[in-house]
């Protein structure tokens, strides 16, 4: 459902601060899969999802959805269609704003605005129906402003967000990594099973390698820009950390020698 055709991204082309972000990934996404992507800080993760959200668009390769080339579509046109949760609880609602107008906001972008701006009983019954899911009491706070929520409350909502109307893609980036153990166990829980009741097909990058070789049906290894390891959902269940290391061992390895002989 999900394409990415050669993708190249460079920045800062052609000066000394030149990065070459994304060399060449070639990536085909099922309906359904819930991909995790673990890699080196700098690897491309977070370009290679600011790519698929049309945050960035790529210097070469192509972006398809669903058939259709959505190369240069931009962010606002893609995001009926893409959920996405970022690392800074901060970053993916408003603070101004109340509970109750941060989740019109989301619901709006998939839903066609009624004439009648204001958020209806009906409406507010199922945001409050949407946030009991959370298991956070936030059903009962909706004209609280979200800036007075707590990380892990607020990233809860920001999961809701981007999930509650069943988006074709979401992406997780590092998601958890800001929280405490026990509001990130919290909210990766919520992850799994918003992901499990709508089979959204997700991709999430993540620094725990446990994590990532626990969840979803393919795991990838990013390095320098390129995808150096892939393991199916049966080469999973065999996977461990060590094995892990090992395969990045190899390939910084092989980029050393490669160095070294140049
Ligand atoms: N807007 C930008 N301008 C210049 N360079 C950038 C920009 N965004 C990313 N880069 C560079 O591109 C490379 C890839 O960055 P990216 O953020 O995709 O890596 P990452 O794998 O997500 O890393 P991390 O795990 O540290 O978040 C890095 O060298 C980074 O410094």
């Amino acid at each position: 459902m999900l394409q990415l055709k050669h993708i190249h991204k460079v920045f800062n082309e052609g000066s000394l601060d030149e990065k070459i972000a994304l060399d060449g990934i070639h990536l085909e996404v099922e309906k359904g899969d819930f991909i995790t992507i673990i890699g080196s800080n700098g690897a491309g993760k977070s370009t290679l999802l600011n790519i698929i959200a049309g945050k960035l668009f790529p210097d070469e390769g192509e972006v398809w959805l669903d058939g259709v080339n959505i190369t240069t579509l931009p962010e606002h046109k893609r995001s009926k269609y893409i959920g996405r949760v970022f690392q800074n609880p901060l970053s993916g609602t408003s603070p101004t704003l109340t509970i109750e107008e941060n989740l019109a906001i989301a619901y709006g972008r998939v839903h066609k605005r009624t004439l009648a701006r204001g958020v209806t009983n009906k409406r507010k019954n199922y945001f409050k129906e949407q946030l009991s899911l959370l298991g956070l009491g936030l059903e009962n706070r909706l004209n609280a402003k979200v800036g007075l929520l707590s990380g892990g409350e607020r990233q809860a909502l920001s999961l809701l967000m981007a999930t509650f109307t069943k988006p074709k893609i979401l992406l997780l980036d590092e998601h958890t990594a800001a929280l405490d153990p026990a509001r990130a166990e919290v909210v990766l829980s919520l992850t799994k099973k918003f992901i499990e009741e709508y089979n959204l097909t997700t991709i999430m990058i993540t620094h725990n390698m446990q994590q990532a070789i626990d969840l979803g049906n393919r795991l990838l290894m990013m390095n320098r820009g390129k995808i150096i390891f892939e393991a199916s959902a049966e080469e999973k269940v065999k996977l461990t950390i060590p094995k892990l290391m090992d395969e990045f061992a190899k390939i910084q390895d092989a980029v050393s020698d490669r160095v070294l002989l140049s």
